[in-house]
């Protein structure tokens, strides 16, 4: 029995035919077109070349397929997909040439989506995201079709749902993820493990979508990783790239690929997943087959030189494109007369608007950004409202000591509160590192959305804490007291978001910036005086920005008070600050200072951005030495 399979399917293998120009049709679903991408890899390392991560291989994406990157874990198949896309990780480079034509968009394995849209309105938003120009019928039509495609109609109204809110599911994230993306019509696009998680009858509608998806418009091709796929799916998937420890196992039509392991004497046993079968045939780590990784990868070389029309060997890899009705499935060729969406994106600085909005919205709905900020900053403002009750009518000697503890405080601890700010940006980098992969927006309109997107914040925050305080202290110029809370605020928020970009986890970020702050509140001229300052420490006054806003709340406070105590040292307010050797301070200066201060961080975090998307990733280096573009 065992035998008939085998022979079986070499004769399948044999019976493959070669046509008059000397090209081999491989499979009568798979017919290589001049849309084809392919991608010519040298070899990808380690950046110190003491690892490598894959080897020498040439694969070819057919126009209108599913190409499935399947392996043992640890074989390389992220690996590949970053090499595709362009997102090597820093500490690794390749060398290859890849021709993916048109627009891609990749959709990561987690779930990269905020939790305060509902479905429909992020369909939207992404719309807004890429510009699509399409009028709000067609629109509305297009959308209303996918999310009926991808089983998301009946969730349209539903919130995408977050650690405060439980929404969707984690299988209708996963759909919504690929419908976002799928609404510009991308030629190439990637998913990695888009499967994972979801149920039979998910992940096989989910398989038929990009199935159709690939079919429904020339030139498109979907590029996805996949572990385990169920026996309905592997029959969706057209294309496969098999690998085992950063070799090439298997590369080629899925239909041809019982041929060759049958060729080589492990056909698949009857009651078998195909795709088990060949994952687990080429993977050595746990127990040794009947033929090592190695042994593959050679037989494999040795089974294109005749049946592949990609090979190395092949002079026909980049032949012109065979085109004859034959060729193509009837789908294709409808699908090729359809017209893809269009939009404007690759960059845009357009995607402020769309994205400041979304800020707005992040800040009204997570009420981890402004909601707890805004009930701790009133209740703190509260409690120093009820413990320095009307000390601003005040002018004993004690009432000097409280006047500078209470500003001392209102510097120190107000602003230190800004660091809550940090996780969720963190948090919201997945997303912004997929949409900035993708090409929505470049990064600088991200930081100028989110600069924009702290003035409001800091404005209630300081509205709120201002109010409370001078109304309840009777301190001197409220107005005074609202700008300098106000731009303080905008310059923690704006040194919270730049290191926020750097660090690789909130944690860390959270430590580094109260460890800033600390530094700077030691050194803003309260706890030593300017001329106290250890030597060679001076410039510390001047780079901590808790000074301006410290000494021009004790300006406000204290410039025009006479204390008639005649324990106190100090007869008037005057005296006060030249004790604290601020007496010349110009409030207005200090206060462009701070403004200064904070478009400077914006500034630096805009470089930040730029070096991390543009120069923080691995380099692709094209077979002639040259660095891969874009
Ligand atoms: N930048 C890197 N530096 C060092 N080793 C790396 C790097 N990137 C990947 N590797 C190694 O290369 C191998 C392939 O990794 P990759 O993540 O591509 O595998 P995978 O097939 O996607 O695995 P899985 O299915 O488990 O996600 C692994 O052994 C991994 O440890």
């Amino acid at each position: 029995m065992a035998e008939d399979h085998v022979e079986q399917a070499i004769q399948q293998a044999e019976s493959v035919e070669v046509d008059n120009d000397g090209l081999v049709d491989i499979a009568p679903s798979f017919h290589p077109t001049k849309n084809d991408g392919y991608a010519l890899i040298d070899n990808v390392s380690t950046t110190s070349g003491k690892k490598k991560l894959l080897n020498e291989m040439n694969l070819l994406f057919p126009e209108g397929s599913v190409s499935a990157i399947l392996g043992p874990s640890g074989a390389g198949k992220s690996t590949l997909l970053n090499v595709l896309t362009n997102s090597l990780s820093s500490n690794s480079k390749a060398v290859a040439d890849i021709h993916l034509p048109g627009h891609s968009s990749f959709v990561p394995q987690d779930d990269q989506l905020h939790g305060f849209f509902t479905v429909k309105s992020y369909m939207n938003h992404y719309a807004k995201l890429a510009r699509v120009n399409m009028p709000r019928n067609e629109l509305d039509a297009k959308i209303d079709e996918l999310l009926k495609q991808l089983g998301l109609t009946e969730q349209k109204g539903t919130r995408v749902g977050d650690i405060f809110l439980k929404g969707l599911s984690g299988g209708q994230k996963r759909r919504l993820s690929v419908a976002l993306e799928a609404l510009t019509d991308p030629m190439n696009l990637f998913l990695d493990e888009p499967t994972s998680g979801l149920d039979a009858e998910s992940a096989l509608q989910l398989m038929e979508f990009l199935k159709n998806y690939a079919r429904g418009a020339s030139g498109r091709r979907v590029i996805l990783t996949i572990h385990q796929p169920s026996t309905f799916i592997w029959q969706l998937i057209d294309n496969v790239i098999l690998l085992a420890k950063g070799k090439l196992m298997y590369e080629g039509s899925r239909e041809n690929m019982e041929a060759f392991f049958a060729k080589y004497e492990h056909p698949t046993p009857r009651e078998w997943n195909p795709a088990d079968h060949y994952v687990t045939m080429v993977n050595d780590e746990f127990r040794d087959h009947a033929r090592s990784v190695d042994e593959w990868a050679q037989s494999y070389q040795d089974w294109q030189k005749n049946h592949h029309l990609g090979g190395p060997e092949s002079s026909s890899f980049f032949a012109p494109p065979k085109r004859s009705g034959k060729e193509r499935t009837t789908s294709m060729v409808a699908a090729a007369n359809k017209g893809t969406v269009d939009t404007k994106r690759s960059n845009s600085f357009m995607a402020v608007g769309p994205l400041l909005y979304r800020y707005f919205l992040n800040l009204w709905f997570n009420p981890g950004i402004l909601g707890t900020r805004i009930a701790m900053y009133s209740m703190l403002a509260l409690m120093v409202g009820g413990l320095f009750w009307e000390l601003g009518d005040r002018t004993d000697y004690e009432s000097i000591i409280s006047r500078t503890a209470v500003l001392f405080y209102c510097v120190a601890f107000f602003i230190f509160m800004s660091v809550a700010v940090l996780p969720f940006t963190v948090m919201e980098r997945g997303i912004v590192d997929k949409e900035v992969l993708n090409g929505y927006y470049h990064p600088i309109a991200y930081q100028v959305a989110q600069g924009l997107s702290t003035i409001p914040a800091a404005g209630v925050l300081a509205g709120l804490t201002s109010v409370i305080i001078v109304f309840m202290l009777k301190l001197n110029d409220g107005w005074w007291y609202f700008l300098n809370m106000f731009l303080a605020l905008c310059t923690a928020e704006a040194l919270a978001q730049m290191v926020s970009h750097v660090v690789p986890h909130f944690v860390i970020g959270m430590a580094g910036i109260a460890g800033l702050f600390g530094f700077f509140m030691l050194f803003m001229g309260f706890m030593v005086l300017p001329s106290d300052f250890p030597y060679g420490l001076g410039w510390t006054y001047d780079v901590a920005f808790h000074t301006y806003s410290w000494r021009s709340f004790m300006v406000t406070e204290f410039q025009n008070l006479t204390f008639d105590d005649p324990r106190s040292p100090f007869a008037t307010g005057h005296d006060v600050l030249k004790f604290y050797e601020i007496e010349d301070v110009n409030r207005w200066n200090d206060m462009i200072v701070l403004a200064c201060y904070a478009i400077a961080i914006h500034l630096i975090s805009f470089v930040v951005l730029t070096i991390r998307y543009t120069f923080f990733k691995g380099t692709i280096y094209s077979l002639n030495g040259k660095k891969h573009a874009g």
